[in-house]
């Protein structure tokens, strides 16, 4: 070791020891006091500041900070230390901070600052404040035991900022089976997005692997540090693509310290909103149907009845429909429950249309009924003859309820169906706005209709039609929402969703490289950004990969370009290199005993890690999952409906395998008729490829794919893999 590093270490080794001694006296003293279970209510919320203290250090102890910052703010006497951790920790005798948590103002200039010598700066509640940078060090302590120091910058020596080597480091690590947070080495174009402001709408467009996800989860921990008293955990929410992913991702919220946050699916979701009253027609028959290959491929444009429903001219369309019936609704006629006792339609229609025009439709029939019957009651009281008015309240109670049925109640299922039902011939429902929806659309939905059953596209409708029958209720309204996979929602989706979001309070994250669910997703970002003011919404772009070596990016980045016309913004990979791409010639019947022994041999290797087999089709995934285990190779088979992924070696189909990484890939079959040159097969392989963090071999039978076929370059390797 230097002599620099070595004092360096030996410094560092120091502090460790007593911070750690300090927070374990702080810890024994908290833990001393008895907690208070009394009724004062000032008892209660220091008991509460003692019990977050005793978690927050509880939590720090084995990793008290990542990083060390040294910043002479302007004005000062000299530069301060300041360490940084997951977990803000005080002095325990005074409010001092020995350690300050990484979403602090101050921390902000930890991951904005990449070097130079200027005078640096960040975001106070006071204002700006200004400063010179002296050191910046990656501290990595696990079980409290200090493992390295590395400096990122140092004003004093010769050397300016070294490439991040820390983060090659932290990225060279194998991982499991869930996704981990990435405190200690958030970039700074990652950092402007967790610390964006609250009250907008972000829509982030990333290429794979540039840690999205990741920081969506960190946006969410800044969001509550940092607006504490305006948001609440349980009143943010999380979009994600399935309950696996949502498995995958559920490690990082509380190594980050929050709990309690939303996480859901928009079809989970939506179904309970509805009160399952229809059932998700089988999505993975949806997902096998738009999928499979050769002659039954279907196509993806505006014309899906995904892209069709999803879009905001369907969702005017529909608006348009309820208006009609909000304005058709009343019976026309007098209300006239008994001879000269008269309720005039237009009396009735004032309170429709004037004193409850505040309330949902469905509320306001009821409301409007309610005191149509007080209304008699009160009528009944002015008849003096008994007789009469035993005669007049059965007969009145009759005329009420006849009127009710004229008046024609729905749930959100029922008015939807009529829409689609050439039969019901809804009396709401101009002729021409009828025929404005495709026949083939019409006649599916109606068919489905008839078994209560609805495709993913069918429930941002319901939903809207649900707020305009019943409202949104505060309980139902989040502080916050994150849609991750975003290229896959559609206009419409997103539409609902801002009903249910205060202050279009949004983060929206995708890839539209990866938007292989072109059949009901966006392709352009401006369908979402549109729809918000542009004062309050913001984009954003990631272009460099963290997920994948050199080779792999660069690889991945062709298949694009042999797909597209005009191919997207390449990703730019960090610089950690690693083994050239794999494309080997094996298929037919050998394929199967060729991935057991390429399984075997990565099984073997120390440390491993996971490995994923991808298959182009989920009834290949099943063949080969049998095959495999003929030839005794065991592995996880995932097919939709699966809720966990539990890392070692897995068989997986592409279009599954999105969001997820492995840090060994096999994608199979990588033939002509499985990927052709379409921006579609270009997409999923895209996916494919960025799925790998190390290693990515490419398997075809006779002639490779031609989104691979012209591949050449260092990063890529033929006869030699064949050869392996
Ligand atoms: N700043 C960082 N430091 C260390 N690792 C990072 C950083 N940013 C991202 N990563 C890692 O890169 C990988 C990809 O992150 P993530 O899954 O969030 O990306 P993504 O953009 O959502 O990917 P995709 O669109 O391909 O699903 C993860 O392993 C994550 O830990």
């Amino acid at each position: 070791m230097e002599s620099g590093l070595q004092s360096a270490y030996q410094e560092e080794l120091e502090r460790l020891e007593s911070t750690i001694t300090e927070m374990d006296t702080h810890l024994k003293m908290l833990k001393e006091i008895p907690p208070y279970t009394g009724p004062d209510l000032t008892e209660q919320v220091l008991e509460s500041i003692r019990e977050t203290k005793r978690h927050s250090l509880a939590q720090a102890m084995p990793e008290p900070y990542f990083g060390r910052l040294d910043f002479h703010e302007a004005g000062k006497k000299e530069p301060t230390p300041l360490y940084i951790g997951k977990f803000g920790v005080e002095k325990a005798d005074s409010p001092e901070l020995m350690v300050i948590d990484w979403r602090a103002p101050v921390a902000s200039l930890f991951y904005s600052f990449t070097g130079g010598t200027d005078a640096a700066s960040y975001l106070s509640p006071d204002g700006v404040i200004e400063g010179l940078v002296y050191l910046k060090r990656n501290l990595v302590i696990r079980k409290q035991l200090l493992k390295r120091v590395v400096d990122t910058f140092d004003r004093e020596s010769d050397s300016m900022a070294v490439t991040d080597e820390f983060l090659l480091y932290r990225l060279g690590e194998n991982k499991d089976n869930k996704l981990r947070d990435i405190v200690s080495t958030i970039q700074a174009e990652q950092d402007a997005i967790i610390r964006a402001a609250k009250n907008n709408a972000l829509v982030i467009q990333g290429v794979a692997g540039s840690g999205k996800t990741t920081v969506a989860l960190h946006r969410l921990a800044f969001l509550l540090y940092h607006y504490r008293d305006q948001v609440k955990a349980e009143k943010m929410i999380i979009f994600a693509p399935s309950r696996m992913f949502l498995d995958y991702i559920s490690g990082v919220l509380p190594e980050l310290g929050v709990g309690h946050i939303q996480q859901t699916t928009f079809a989970d979701w939506s179904l309970e909103l509805l009160e399952n009253e229809v059932k998700l027609a089988d999505p993975a028959e949806r997902l096998r149907y738009w999928f499979s290959i050769g002659p039954n491929r279907p196509v993806m444009d505006d014309s899906a009845p995904g892209r069709f429903k999803g879009s905001l001219q369907f969702q005017a369309w529909l608006e348009r429909a309820l208006d009609a019936y909000e304005q058709q609704a009343v019976p026309q006629a007098d209300f006239l429950p008994w001879e000269r006792a008269k309720l005039p339609a237009a009396t009735i229609r004032e309170w429709y249309d004037v004193e409850y025009k505040h309330e949902p439709l469905m509320k306001r029939r009821e409301r409007v009924l309610a005191r149509m019957k007080r209304w008699m009651e009160m009528e009944l009281e002015k008849v003096w003859e008994v007789h009469l008015r035993k005669d007049y309240k059965k007969k009145g109670g009759e005329r009420l309820r006849a009127y009710t049925k004229q008046w024609t109640a729905y749930t959100p299922f029922t008015f939807y169906k009529e829409l689609f039902d050439a039969a019901a011939r809804p009396p709401f429902l101009p002729a021409e706005a009828q025929a404005w929806i495709p026949e083939a659309i019409r006649t599916s939905t109606a068919a489905a209709a008839k078994k209560k059953q609805v495709q993913t596209e069918d429930l941002a409708p319901l939903l809207h039609i649900r707020q305009r029958f019943v409202g949104i209720h505060g309980e139902l309204r989040f502080d916050h929402t994150v849609i991750d996979e975003a290229q896959d929602f559609s206009p419409f989706q997103v539409a609902v969703l801002a009903l249910h979001t205060k202050n279009g309070s949004f983060s929206i994250l995708g890839d539209l490289s990866q938007g292989i669910h072109a059949y009901q997703g966006v392709q352009d970002w401006n369908e979402l950004l549109s729809m918000f003011a542009e004062d309050s919404r913001g984009y954003f772009t990631l272009n460099r990969s963290y997920r994948s070596t050199m080779e792999i990016i660069y690889f991945a980045n062709e298949v694009l370009k042999h797909g597209f016309a005009e191919p997207p913004a390449p990703a730019v990979p960090v610089f950690r290199s690693g083994e050239p791409v794999a494309l080997v010639q094996a298929g037919g019947a050998a394929l199967a005993a060729r991935i057991a022994e390429a399984v075997a041999a990565h099984r073997s290797r120390e440390g491993a890690g996971t490995l994923a087999v991808l298959a182009r089709t989920e009834e290949r995934c099943r063949k080969l999952h049998a095959e495999l285990a003929a030839a005794g190779c065991e592995a996880n088979l995932i097919v939709p409906g699966q809720q966990q992924y539990r890392g070692g070696v897995s068989i997986v189909p592409v279009y599954m395998a999105k969001g997820l990484e492995f840090d060994t890939v096999f994608l199979i079959d990588v033939d002509p008729d499985h990927y052709t040159a379409t921006p579609q097969d270009a997409k999923l392989l895209y996916v494919g490829c960025t799925r790998a963090l190390h290693e990515l071999k490419l398997f075809y039978s006779d002639q490779p794919s031609p989104l691979i076929a012209e591949i050449e370059g260092d990063f890529a390797e033929r006869a030699a893999a064949a050869a392996k």
